[in-house]
């Protein structure tokens, strides 16, 4: 398949790891002297001749019938990609701690901790008269299995009732990682690559990592991995476009979600509704980091005829899918879930291939989104 990350680990240079976005190219003769050059100019004919490429491919789209296939059994294809490749495909991307260094705050420089804290009681007080006592994230935490025994006597009149006890369920059940004091969740976290570096490298130890995806042969692999740590991890399979299926965590819980080549992987349709549900999982001044595919990366100028499911969307031949973003798509799907926009970016790098003086033109998009103090989207 025309995977995610094989070519997407920036170089190092003397023993030290660049930023994206810190090496350009001047001298056109000097493109074979690296491997990879940042925030390359698309000349006009190079964006006019993409453009015609994905027009060509685009022409003839998959049908009905395989394209309900490709839906119905997405996992199972991810499955089949994980039975082939299990470890071996994804890289580990310590990169990550440039690009998001949100993962691996140190103690003392926690973005969150002193944002969250400081405006605990303008919180306190926004949402208590918004919601009524009872369903700041503090109070869940603290909740006694008394006053749940209270509240489930109270026959539930209205949806955001009904919304308050499951949420004071989960408090009963004592969550994973319902002590810790930051807490990620990685979704369609593969077979954890982003996860285990987090897990070594922020070492704070109010740390809790929540992880999952829709392939339970991925988390299988996750689990089964040495360095898999049930006291500060857990993995579980979900799919993020199930409205049925809640995640295993309060509202309002969530220091950071990450979202690393999956929604790329979700039917667009479906997309807003999973953005939707994650943002409300998300503290109050959290943050949705994502990292994905941008429209006219070389991924899509690959495919042929035959193999685009609809717009910008395509299947690989192993069946799993891929879309390619514009910013303004990703800026509409983070806002219209109400988080705010910190940082949205379009990676142009262009890759070299020394040995077979290839050039490869890869676009990604970066996206850091955060929940506002005084959230609208409850
Ligand atoms: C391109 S891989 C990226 C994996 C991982 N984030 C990484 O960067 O190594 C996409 C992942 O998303 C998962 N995925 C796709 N659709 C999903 C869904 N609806 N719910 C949960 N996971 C999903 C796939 O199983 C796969 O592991």
């Amino acid at each position: 398949m025309a995977g995610c990350s094989r070519e997407e680990v920036p170089v190092a240079i003397g023993g030290k790891r660049q930023q994206f976005g810190s090496r350009f190219l001047s001298d056109p003769a000097r493109v074979f002297h690296h491997n990879a050059w940042d925030n390359v100019e698309w000349s006009e004919e190079q964006a006019a001749a993409a453009e015609r490429k994905v027009q060509e491919n685009s022409s003839q789209r998959v049908c009905q019938e395989k394209q309900v296939d490709y839906e119905i059994n997405a996992h199972k294809y991810w499955n089949d990609f994980y039975k082939i490749h299990e470890n071996g495909f994804f890289k580990d991307r310590h990169w990550l701690f440039t690009e998001f260094p949100e993962l691996a705050p140190s103690q003392n420089q926690n973005p969150l901790k002193g944002l969250f804290w400081e405006n605990k009681s303008e919180i306190l007080e926004s949402r208590s008269s918004e919601d009524g006592p009872g369903l700041i994230i503090e109070e869940q935490h603290k909740c006694s299995l008394n006053s749940l025994r209270h509240e489930t006597q109270m026959p539930p009149v209205e949806e955001n009732v009904t919304k308050k006890l499951s949420q004071l369920k989960i408090c009963a059940d004592e969550f994973p990682g319902s002590s810790a004091t930051y807490r990620i969740l990685e979704v369609g976290c593969g077979v954890g690559n982003t996860v285990f570096p987090i897990l070594q490298t922020n070492n704070d130890p109010g740390l809790f990592v929540y992880c999952c995806d829709f392939s339970s042969t991925a988390i299988e692999l996750v689990q089964t991995n040495p360095e898999y740590d049930p006291s500060r991890c857990f993995a579980f399979v979900h799919d993020l476009c199930d409205e049925d299926k809640s995640y295993p965590v309060p509202t309002d819980s969530l220091d950071i979600i990450v979202l690393i080549f999956v929604l790329s992987a979700v039917v667009p349709d479906k997309m807003q509704k999973a953005i939707n549900r994650l943002s409300k999982l998300l503290k109050p001044g959290g943050m949705m980091l994502l990292r994905d595919y941008g429209r006219y990366d070389m991924a899509q100028l690959r495919f042929k005829k035959g193999q685009c499911l609809s717009g910008n969307f395509y299947v690989r031949g192993d069946g799993t899918r891929v879309y390619f973003f514009t910013q303004d798509e990703l800026d509409t799907l983070f806002t219209t879930a109400g988080l705010e926009k910190v940082q949205n970016l379009v990676d142009r790098r262009l890759q070299v291939n020394r040995g077979k003086q290839l050039t490869m033109y890869r676009v990604w998009i970066q996206c850091k989104y955060r929940k506002p103090l005084l959230s609208n989207t409850s």
